[in-house]
């Protein structure tokens, strides 16, 4: 038995000449969330579609908790959220989600908790078309959790919110998968699925060129750490003089250095003793992985 509730093996798809995805392996158990990252054109849109069921493999395989997309069984089991979700502007959220609800074979009164779980029971017998964005794109997720999916395909979720709506979001999304629902979110906003996901996959070119967690992510690119130390007054040349590295804003001293080194550079810091007042260790973050993992196809 497998936990794995969305299995992709050697999947590709070709439209004539263009290949969209080419050789694609990819699994994702209960309970995970996995950031999906891609340029604009590097196959998200191709793998979410076949994932549904709506287009089918040029080569390989698919499967949804066990089923062929698109079957009866693997629709069950799947929910999904557009990038632009539209509603009905002129139903109430209440009479908007009851609908949903009995879409997905469940009873209409299903709708009154979910509002009220994705913070919407104030608004629930407003019309929708009375709803700012971030109200939506809750509802958005109120829908997709009906029926708790075993997969649950969110394309950019957060696109348009401000910073406490994407907040508000990612913990909806973490409940999800608290609940055992495998979530694929495809999204270009990288800073934010740094920190609320489980693992990364990066597309580019339609081929599958990372997918670890982040700390494996770190590990394979071996990029340099930066460490920031701020002198003590007065301090500044010495501690660059004994350490190397470039001075920035006049106290601080700057140093990059593979991480494999990082142990070794902390004790020469430190047994530079009273001259440092403070240090700031920085991993590269998701941007610079990006950047390094989907350039590694290019010439
Ligand atoms: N029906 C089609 N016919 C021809 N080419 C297609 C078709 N559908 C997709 N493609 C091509 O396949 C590639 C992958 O497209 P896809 O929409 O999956 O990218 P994406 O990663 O979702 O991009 P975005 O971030 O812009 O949504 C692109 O080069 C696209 O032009």
């Amino acid at each position: 038995m497998t936990d794995d509730v969305l299995i992709v093996e050697g999947l590709g798809k070709s439209h004539g000449p263009v290949t969209a995805l080419a050789d694609v392996d990819l699994r994702l158990a209960a309970g995970q969330r996995l950031a999906l990252l891609g340029h604009n054109g590097a196959g998200k849109t191709t793998l979410i579609k076949l994932a549904l069921g709506l287009i089918a493999p040029s080569a390989g395989r698919i499967t949804v908790a066990g089923a062929r997309p698109g079957s009866r069984a693997a629709r069950a089991a799947t929910a999904y959220l557009p990038e632009a979700v539209a509603f009905h502007a002129s139903l109430t959220g209440r009479e908007q989600l009851a609908l949903f609800a009995r879409l997905a074979g469940e009873p209409a009164r299903a709708a009154g908790p979910l509002l009220e779980r994705v913070g919407l029971a104030h608004a629930a017998d407003r019309r929708i078309r009375t709803w700012s964005k971030g109200m939506r794109q809750r509802l958005g997720i109120a829908q997709a959790m009906l029926g708790r999916p075993r997969l649950a395909l969110l394309d950019e979720p957060a696109s348009g919110l401000d910073p406490v709506s994407r907040h508000d979001l990612y913990a909806l999304i973490d409940e999800m998968a608290q609940e055992g629902t495998a979530v694929l979110i495809a999204s270009h906003a990288l800073t934010e699925v740094e920190a609320r996901t489980d693992r990364i996959a990066i597309l580019s070119g339609g081929r599958l060129v990372a997918n670890d967690t982040l700390g494996g992510l770190r590990a394979r690119a071996a990029m340099p750490i930066r460490l920031r130390l701020v002198a003590r007054d007065g301090a500044a040349e010495e501690v660059q003089a004994r350490l190397g590295g470039r001075r920035v804003n006049g106290a601080s001293v700057e140093i990059l250095c593979a991480p494999q080194e990082k142990m070794d550079t902390l004790g020469r810091i430190a047994a530079l003793g009273p001259l440092v007042a403070d240090l700031e260790v920085t991993p590269p973050g998701l941007e610079a992985l990006y950047r390094h993992y989907s350039g590694e196809e290019k010439p």
